[in-house]
């Protein structure tokens, strides 16, 4: 492999390696232009290492886009440990991986993603306090997955007020891809409001206990396989667990009229925003829609507010809007529309904030 060229478009690559827990780690900062890199740790049983190296790539690259379209002081990061989560899990591993961030002496801050709970991270936080979304009692601000569930019901309300008029969620059917940390709280809230399910999730248990919470509403469920959810009957489609499974294999699949969901890095290729396009297919770019998480792990480097970051939070609904509007009067893709948007921010704060410009500890750096 060309290693270089792989990482051409990124700062820096690290790989961590820990015989005594195991530890198999990659630490992936994409840019630091705006600050120092922010970004989940995702853990995942990837199938080969260069698997892995592909997604923490692509998802440090995609946290760039995330902060500046969230205009906050920070760069793009990520984190990767190949592992189960469901077995390979420790306290000496998460140690571990603490340890390593601490080596990069405030260049890289990290919390949760998929496969990994805020409960992960305390091991982390006794080794280095570059650890966001831990609980309060920890010194941190809480679950993230909250803020994130949070934006993505104000991007289906965006979505929905584009096209029919009205952002209300009820009377629509949706089709929900993963019932974790995210996924479950989205669910809930359009139960709550009267929608109806269709839902998949590889863990029979999430699958159950919505199905309890639906019958305790009187509110209707679908259930269906991991194949299947593509070809759901319903007017949005919300994904929230993978990347990548916006594809040719499964845009022919789909009849929504529209996508917004929390997963990262949902189009395999960035061409098949235009395959949406072609077919009519609303497409709310993940990035802008899954960025209350980022905002309120952001929000407590400064000093931690509740309500402010609900209205940071909040502000995805016009940010959508405005890239909708954008990208249909310039016969753009509606991700075109985003990048560009974040590309001109980030070029206009390039000089003033470059990290190594400062070559001291920036104020987001508050803990020492
Ligand atoms: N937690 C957060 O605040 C944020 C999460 N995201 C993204 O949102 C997505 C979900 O994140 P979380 O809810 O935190 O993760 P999670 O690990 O809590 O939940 C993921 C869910 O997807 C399910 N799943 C995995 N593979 C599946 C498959 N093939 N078919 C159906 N379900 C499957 C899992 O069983 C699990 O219930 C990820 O892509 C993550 O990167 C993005 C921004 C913030
Ligand atoms: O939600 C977090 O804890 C950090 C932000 C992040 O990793 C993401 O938005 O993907």
């Amino acid at each position: 492999m060309n290693m270089f060229a792989k990482i051409k478009e990124h700062e820096q690559v690290v790989f961590c390696n820990d015989d005594l827990t195991g530890l198999k780690a990659i630490i992936a900062i994409h840019s630091t232009k705006l600050g120092p890199a922010l970004g989940g740790c995702r853990m995942f049983p990837y199938s080969s290492e260069e698997e892995a190296l592909e997604d923490v790539l692509r998802l440090s690259k995609g946290m760039t886009y995330k902060c500046a379209a969230s205009d906050v002081d920070f760069g793009g990061g990520k984190a990767v440990i190949i592992g189960d989560p469901n077995k390979d899990k420790t306290p000496e591993l998460f140690r571990a991986f603490g340890q390593f961030v601490e080596s990069l002496n405030g260049r890289f801050y990290t919390g949760t993603d998929m496969g990994t709970t805020p409960e992960d991270f305390i091991h982390a936080l006794k080794e280095t306090n570059c650890i966001v979304g831990v609980d309060e009692v920890y010194g941190g601000s809480g679950d993230s997955s909250i803020p994130t569930a949070q934006g993505v019901l104000n991007g289906i309300q965006a979505t929905n007020k584009t096209l029919t008029g009205s952002d209300d969620l009820s009377g629509k059917s949706y089709a929900i891809q993963g019932l974790g940390k995210v996924g479950y709280k989205v669910a809930e809230r359009l139960l709550e409001e009267g929608a109806d399910l269709y839902v998949t999730d590889i863990n029979q248990q999430v699958i159950d206990k919505l199905l309890l919470k639906a019958k305790s509403l009187g509110a209707l469920i679908k259930v269906l396989s991991s194949n299947e959810i593509y070809q759901a009957n319903a007017e949005i489609f919300i994904p929230c667990a993978m990347g990548g499974i916006i594809n040719d294999l499964t845009i022919p699949e789909l009849t929504v009229k529209a996508i917004v969901g929390s997963a990262n890095n949902q189009l395999l290729e960035l061409h098949h925003g235009q395959v949406l396009k072609e077919k009519g297919i609303l497409y709310a770019p993940d990035y802008i829609v899954n960025a209350g998480g980022l905002i309120q792990v952001a929000d407590e480097l400064y000093t931690p507010n509740k309500e402010r970051v609900l209205q940071k939070t909040k502000a995805i609904y016009n940010s959508l809007l405005h890239i909708y509007d954008y990208a249909f009067a310039k016969g753009l893709t509606t991700v075109e529309a985003a990048n560009q948007f974040c590309e001109k921010r980030i070029e206009a704060r390039v000089r003033r904030n470059s990290f190594f410009s400062h070559m001291k500890r920036p104020k987001w750096a508050v803990r020492t």
